[in-house]
């Protein structure tokens, strides 16, 4: 691979023996990886191959993930590269936890922090980048979970809506990118000598905001995918100089992973805690991970306000209606309509009048003139057995289904007419209305497609 001059004399100087062997694994071939999802009711594979498990994970093995698979389509696979994900791993939020992924698009972190949470506690993801935002929720959406609000917001912004907020923050920062020259070699056409300098600059701002929103206590993931010591050691070092109240705590380092280089700092011993990923090493591509407890005194936070529900009285009864007769136990949470779209806003959450939100939790569906009718996103992410009513299919029917025809089913269900969750593999696949034999189809007309049998 021909990677950029000014790069190749940069890590000459500063890997010296190492440097033959680190540009020798640009050549090297990127591994493929995914995270099985623990929030699924079923969690064997069916389509996906799986080339072994990757053990500093629980979630993670080696192999390809196809995009129009019964294991993608019900959210039971996510495809992340190995070192991308030993940052969910140092970041391992515990169960209640609140949790704010400032940079989460597409959503590779958040939704590992998910798989942590076990819907519980709450999972903030931001994303900057309107488009990206979208991406990332329906990312959320096909995961499956409850507690996960979603917004299109910079740090500034969000620092003033929830100061002091967030038991841990993850800032996977825009960076240069370095470590991705292998996987994407487009990567090397934004990058110039003084390009890490320039991403520095704006991690700096980054961080100063998403400190605001520590609550005293609270833990900081600071991740990049990029070798260049200014975004890196030099950055935690800056963290560590402008705020006295932050130390660096150590990380598990499994095999191949580094210690982070004091020398290509302020020479601080600490700075060894944290953790780098350098491909000649590790099956992945480059990374950087720190992790850091913040000891602030308990300054009053800014008065809280809770958002309350907006249904009207018909509203209310037609959802009632259904979650009477389709959910085993009632959904935790704030009923929030936007229109005519019903969502579930996670408990605790504050108010999001002043916030953008792509997704305030988990859509539950729409109302139509006199009736509810459920969303994919509540059919993904109830586990079959949350759900009175449900349909299984075979692969012949799913084939049917995601190209959005109407599936015959070999009976009509002696529970009668009504909604039943569609479950493939013994996960939720959206919600579809059965009529006598005949199930029709309300797979969303954007995720259709034709299958293809994998090569
Ligand atoms: C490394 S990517 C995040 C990857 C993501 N965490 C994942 O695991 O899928 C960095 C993200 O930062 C976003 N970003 C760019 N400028 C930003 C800014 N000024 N503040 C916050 N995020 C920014 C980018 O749009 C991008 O989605």
């Amino acid at each position: 691979m021909e990677l950029p001059v000014a790069f190749v004399e940069k890590y000459t100087h500063l890997l010296k023996d190492e440097a033959t062997s680190f540009f020798a694994a640009f050549d090297a071939p990127v591994k493929k990886a995914y995270r099985i999802n623990p929030l699924k009711e079923n969690q064997e594979l069916v389509d996906t191959p799986d080339d072994g498990h990757l053990e500093y994970s629980p979630f993670g093995h080696l192999g390809k993930v196809y995009g129009h698979s019964i294991d993608h389509t019900s959210g039971l696979v996510y495809s992340q590269e190995p070192s991308a994900m030993f940052v969910g791993e140092v970041a391992h939020p515990q169960v209640g936890e609140f949790v704010l992924d400032l940079s989460a698009a597409p959503g590779g972190k958040a939704t590992h922090l998910a798989s942590y949470l076990q819907q519980t506690g709450l999972l903030v993801a931001n994303e900057i980048i309107k488009k990206r935002s979208q991406i990332l929720a329906e990312n959320i959406e096909r995961f499956g979970t409850k507690n996960t609000v979603v917004t299109n917001e910079s740090p500034a912004r969000l620092s003033k809506q929830l100061p002091q907020f967030f038991d841990k923050i993850v800032v996977d920062a825009p960076c240069s990118g370095e470590g991705m020259f292998r996987k994407d070699p487009d990567a090397m056409t934004y990058w110039d000598a003084d390009y890490p300098a320039k991403c520095a600059s704006l991690q700096r701002e980054i961080l100063a905001d998403a400190v605001k929103m520590l609550k005293p206590e609270a833990e900081l993931i600071y991740s990049t995918c990029t070798f260049a010591p200014e975004e890196n050691e030099q950055m935690i070092a800056w963290l560590l100089e402008t705020y006295p109240e932050f130390s660096v705590l150590p990380i598990d380092k499994p095999a191949g992973i580094d210690d982070g280089r004091p020398e290509w700092a302020d020479g601080n011993p600490e700075l060894s805690k944290t953790a780098r990923i350098f491909p000649n090493h590790f099956n992945g591509e480059g990374h950087f991970v720190a992790k850091l407890k913040w000891c602030a005194q308990d300054s009053q936070p800014a008065k809280q306000i809770l958002e309350k529900s907006n249904l009207t009285v018909e509203q209310a009864k037609q959802w009632q209606t259904f979650a009477d007769a389709n959910l085993v136990t009632p959904l935790q949470g704030t009923l929030l309509t936007f229109g005519d779209q019903l969502y579930c806003l996670p408990e605790g959450m504050l108010s999001i009048k002043k916030l953008s939100v792509v997704r305030p939790g988990l859509h539950l569906g729409t109302f139509k003139k006199n009736r509810f009718e459920p969303s994919l996103a509540l059919g993904l992410t109830l586990k079959p057995h949350e759900v009175k009513q449900h349909v299984t299919i075979t692969k012949e029917d799913w084939i049917k289904y995601v190209h959005g025809d109407t599936v015959m089913l070999p009976a009509a269900p002696a529970t009668g007419n009504g909604w039943y969750q569609v479950v493939i593999n013994g996960n939720g696949l959206g919600f579809a209305k059965v009529v006598g034999q005949t199930l029709k189809n309300y797979y969303p007309k954007g995720l259709r497609f034709i299958y293809h049998e994998q090569g």
